[in-house]
Formats: structure tokens, sequence, C-alpha cells
């Protein structure tokens, strides 16, 4: 479904130190309904790589091809159509000032030109009710509640929800439940985790979280300086704690690329 051939970006103005690569020669294969999260220390590309999917990011070399057909010239917006991404703010996927339902209706609309997207119809409410019903949040007794009144949780679970709505072809999260607290965290990667397996949805999610690096999905990949240093699934991967990823991710990079983040986040 995802295929990054030699992607390699540095920035030019502000940004990477010493002029390093912030992607440098990344290959990834990722087949359809795979969910693989992506850790890594800070800066090591994780964000980059997402952005280069997405198109936000356009690399200086290297393919981009998404089911097939290469999307690497093509902008944001028109990958957008069968891109969902999910950021760590959960005010950047909604609209604050509009109605749980208008939210909804825009994501169900999005990439449809004007004048051809239907009006809110009486099928539409009930669709747009039967989906915020599998929060399990009560939204869909809160049809006309604007966003910004929800909580940072229950915000996060409808930008999860209108991210998937229309079961795009590859689902992007980066850090999504980094801002949230512990409980609303556990809550939105559940329900992460319900919506990937339900629809079946190619994923990739950068987190901070080593624990959930390894318990959510199926393959965990794991980054350092702009590439990709470890990559485990199966058997190898079943079987490991926090302590032997932090361990790997020594052996890969020396103990001088434990950084203090990755560090907390393997905290139980
Ligand atoms: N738009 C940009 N302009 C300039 N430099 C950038 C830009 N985006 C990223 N960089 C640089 O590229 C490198 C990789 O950044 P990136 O955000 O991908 O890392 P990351 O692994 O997501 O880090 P973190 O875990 O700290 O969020 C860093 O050195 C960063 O400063």
């Amino acid at each position: 479904m995802l295929r990054l051939s030699g992607i390699t970006k540095t920035f030019r103005e502000g940004g990477a130190v010493d002029g390093r690569p912030a992607l440098d020669g990344v290959s990834l294969v990722l087949r359809a309904g795979e969910f693989v999260t992506v850790v890594g220390s800070n800066g090591a590309g994780k964000s980059t790589l997402l952005n280069v999917v997405a198109g936000t990011v356009m690399p200086d070399a290297g393919q981009v091809h998404v089911d097939g057909q290469d999307v690497t010239g093509w902008p944001e917006h028109r990958r957008a159509a069968f891109i969902g991404r999910v950021f760590q703010d959960p005010r950047a996927g909604t609209a604050g000032s509009l109605t749980i339902e208008e939210n909804m209706v825009l994501a169900m609309t999005r990439g449809i030109r004007r004048g051809l997207a239907p009006a809110l119809t009486r099928a539409r409410r009930a669709a747009i009710t039967e989906a915020l019903a599998t929060l399990g949040m009560g939204l869909e007794h809160r049809l006309e509640t604007p966003v910004s009144h929800l909580s940072g949780g229950q915000r996060q679970a409808l930008t999860v929800l209108m991210a998937t709505v229309r079961a795009p072809k590859l689902l992007l999260l980066d850090e999504h439940t980094a801002a949230l607290d512990p409980r609303a965290a556990e809550t939105v990667l559940e329900l992460t985790r319900q919506v990937v397996a339900r629809q079946g949805l190619t994923t990739l999610m950068v987190t901070h979280n080593l624990r959930h690096a390894l318990t959510v999905g199926d393959r965990t990949l794991l980054m350092h300086e702009g590439r990709i240093v470890l990559d485990l699934a199966g058997e190898a991967r079943r079987g490991m704690d926090v302590a032997d990823l932090m361990e790997a991710f020594r052996r890969a990079c020396g103990e001088s690329a434990l950084d203090d983040r990755l560090v907390l986040s393997a905290a139980p």
C-alpha cells in the first residue's frame, strides 16, 4: 500500500543540526492492512517521514508510491483524498467553532467538489450518529455541540473518527495521544486500535511511548538520524519488552543516541 524508495530530505534553513539530512535514504514497504509504529530519538526524522508521505514536505530524492501509484510530485491536498492524518494537538484536526455534526459533514465530504456534495440528508445524519456511537462517548447525542466544548480526549477521538470516516488508503498518526492525560490517551489509543482493525487500515503511528510502540500494531520501526535502524515484526517483536527495545536501540546506535525523551518514555 505504501512504498518509499531512497527518500532523502535535508532542510536548508533553520532546521537540521550540522546540515545533516532529516531523512537519509529511507526505503520502506507497508503491506495493505499493516499497522506500524515508529519510535526514535528527538529529531530522528519521524515527523518528516510522515510529512513526506502526506506531501507536506517534498523529498530531495526518492519516490513515494501509494497503492501502486507514484504520488511523489502530488501536492498535499491531492493526497488528502486518500490519506487520513491525526496530529498531536487535538485542535489541529477539527474546527472548534463548528458543531460535532458540521465537523463530521466536512470530513465526509472532504475532497468532493462543492455542489457535488449533497446537503445534510436524513441518511447522512443517521450515518453520523452511527459513526459517533462507535466511540462510546455519547457524542451522538450532542450533534449540535461546538467542538470547542469537548475535552481533549473527546476531541481527539472525534479527530480519529473524522480521519478514518472515508476509509483512507493510509492513516498517519503523529504522536496523536501525547498531549492527552494518561487515561484519555489510553482511551483514544484503544479507539484507534478498534477503528484500524475494523477497517483494516494501513497505518503509520509515531509515538514516544515505547510500550505502545510494542503493544499496538504488528511492526515497529526505530529511527535514528534520518534512518530506519531497526525494523521489528513477528516472533522477534512479540517476545520483546521495553527494556529489550532499549537494549536493541543501544546496540544499533550506541549509548549516546539514547536522548532524554526516549529514556523518559521507557518509564512504566
Ligand atoms: N520544516 C522544517 N524546517 C527545517 N527543519 C526541519 C523542518 N522539519 C523538521 N526539520 C528538522 O529535521 C530534523 C528531523 O525532524 P523531525 O521533526 O522529523 O524529527 P522527529 O523524529 O519527529 O523528532 P521529535 O521526536 O523531536 O518530534 C530535525 O533536525 C528538525 O529540526
